[in-house]
């Protein structure tokens, strides 16, 4: 039989190729990590995720008006909190004036139409480094889900859009809803960090923020990186609790659960591309083993593909930059 179908007829060119894409990239798919510190002027490189910086919060202005002029519209805020303010049950992490409230304000008075999204986890505010209240060695779960309601009431006053609860509790999507809506905060929206492994990909970000755990791992809260029917019952969960937006990380390695989440929800699917990932390919490209640009560009597609909706990723200024 005479060949009829040739696939390559659809990729002579860029023209054709560009024609039938399936997917695309645009600055609206990301949401972008910020960490921020006290003090004034401060813009520290992070040591193990070169070109990803710390702001105190005068020069956190600039960076979000940039971004905001790029197209960039969202951003999840993470605090680096001093040592002297830490204390089991993250006392400060309630503090109306803290550094994460403040930080909220900020971003708000200078691009007040960024979409603004927080960290909920008491890890950077535990002197145990852990993402929750510590007796007996164990991270217990109910008080630390009123502790995380009371944090995510505090971030909504301070005019947080979204709260991002990234501990991995159960029931805290619960308790943080129940404590949204009666306080009449109804519009502020969760989301959940609801597959979220216990995975070694996190060493990066806890130098960021100065919070590995004192003891033991999170393998008694985050999931086992084994599991793959379980993060489909956990993000369930969530949205029956109330999440509004659900999210599966790390993102590379756990490409199959973004589509498999996808596949089984019925609101929006974020994926995180963690700091180990980010700092892998800045290493390779250091060295030259790998062009930066075009890994950067295939793995974020790979996001699209798999099935996310946003994407929280430290190269979105980079990716958004060379898009042009
Ligand atoms: N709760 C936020 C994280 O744990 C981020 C991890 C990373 O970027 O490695
Ligand atoms: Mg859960």
């Amino acid at each position: 039989m005479q060949q009829l179908r040739r696939n390559r007829r659809l990729r002579t060119n860029e023209a054709i190729r560009s024609l039938v894409r399936e997917n695309t990239i645009t600055p609206h798919d990301f949401l972008v990590p910020l960490f921020v510190v006290e003090g004034k002027g401060v813009q520290e490189e992070i040591a193990s995720m070169p070109g990803y910086y710390r702001y105190s919060l005068d020069l956190l202005k600039n960076e979000v008006k940039e971004l905001w002029s790029m197209g960039l519209k969202s951003v999840l805020l993470f605090v680096k909190v001093p040592d002297t303010l830490k204390d089991n049950k993250g006392t400060e992490a309630l503090n109306p004036d803290g550094l994460m409230q403040r930080a909220v304000k900020t971003v708000k008075e200078v691009t007040p139409d960024m979409l603004v999204m927080t960290d909920v986890a008491l890890d950077p505010y535990s002197s145990y480094g852990h993402d929750g209240i510590v007796k007996n060695g164990y991270i217990v779960n109910d008080e630390t889900c009123e502790v995380l309601a009371e944090m995510s009431l505090s971030h909504a006053q301070a005019g947080a859009d979204f709260v991002a609860p990234s501990d991995m509790m159960d029931g805290r999507i619960l308790s943080i809803r129940e404590i949204l809506e009666e306080e009449n905060y109804v519009n502020t929206g969760i989301m959940s960090y609801s597959a979220k492994y216990a995975s070694a990909f996190y060493g990066p970000f806890r130098d960021a923020l100065d919070s590995a755990p004192g003891f033991g791992d999170k393998k008694t809260y985050q999931m086992d990186f084994a599991n793959r029917e379980e993060a489909i019952k956990e993000t369930l969960m969530d949205i029956e609790e109330g999440a509004d937006i659900v999210m599966v990380k790390p993102g590379l390695c756990y490409l199959d659960l973004v589509r498999e989440v996808r596949d089984n929800v019925d609101v929006p699917v974020a994926v995180y591309q963690v700091s180990g990932e980010y700092a892998m390919l800045k290493a390779a490209a250091e060295k030259g083993w790998l062009d930066h640009d075009a890994v950067m560009l295939e793995q974020i597609m790979a996001f699209k593909r798999a099935g996310a909706h946003i994407i929280a990723s430290y190269f979105a200024k980079d990716v958004v930059k060379l898009l042009g």
